[in-house]
């Protein structure tokens, strides 16, 4: 359910940034390496965080954070989505920009969190989501394919090459986060590929 709305705000980028969708074509019909295509789900996830929360924690013991005293058996939660906005952090924030994924010439960013938490989509620790690896696999099968087959463009004009600004991207808080106004876009199948 979270990877099906995840695959809807990345194929609405995709439609938004035209010059991302063939920088993703030629990786896919390319020497594929799939680094462009993983920092473009990374990026689809940070913009558009699926939850704003992750699932209720509860501590059992007591215990200090941040020089708060946490009693026993309190919940707690996470406010991942604020991570995401964080300026100190992210440079440009606003913007979805896939290259911010591959510094290091393309190494995987740490979803585990092991190294640093910049953000944290699926959790982190010992509760972080059991099926992340299945979610990113889903994803980058979904869109490989979409984006092999099929060229997606607005369905309204006009659309520059430099991309579109009439795709709405305004959120609507569910049980995760989605478009207020679905996706509507033109696809046209790419003749190579069919
Ligand atoms: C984009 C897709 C997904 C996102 C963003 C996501 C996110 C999350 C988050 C934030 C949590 C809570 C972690 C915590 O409380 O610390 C979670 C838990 C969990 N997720 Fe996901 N999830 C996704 C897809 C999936 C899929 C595809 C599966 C199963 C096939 C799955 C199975 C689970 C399970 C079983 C838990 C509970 C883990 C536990 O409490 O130990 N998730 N997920």
């Amino acid at each position: 359910m979270r990877s099906r709305v995840g695959d809807q705000w990345i194929v609405a980028n995709l439609v938004k940034h035209p010059d991302i969708q063939s920088k993703l074509y030629s990786e896919i019909t390319g020497k594929w390496r799939a680094w462009y295509l993983k920092a473009t789900l990374l990026e689809a996830l940070r913009r558009h965080l699926p939850g704003h929360f992750v699932l209720p924690h509860r501590v059992t013991k007591e215990v200090e954070l941040d020089g708060y005293m946490i009693p026993k058996n309190r919940l707690v939660n996470f406010m991942v989505a604020d991570l995401v906005w964080d300026l100190k952090v992210w440079k440009d924030l606003i913007e979805f920009k896939s290259d911010r994924f591959l510094a290091n010439g393309g190494e995987e960013f740490d979803i585990m969190g092991s190294r640093e938490i910049k953000m944290m989509p699926f959790g982190v620790g010992r509760r972080i989501c059991l099926g992340w690896g299945l979610a990113l696999l889903h994803m980058e099968y979904f869109v490989a394919n979409s984006i092999w087959y099929f060229e997606w463009t607005s369905i309204q004009e006009p659309t520059t090459s430099l991309g579109s600004d009439n795709i709405e991207m305004s959120e609507k808080q569910e049980f995760t986060t989605v478009m207020k106004n679905p996706l509507r876009a033109r696809i046209s199948p790419r003749m190579s590929s069919v």
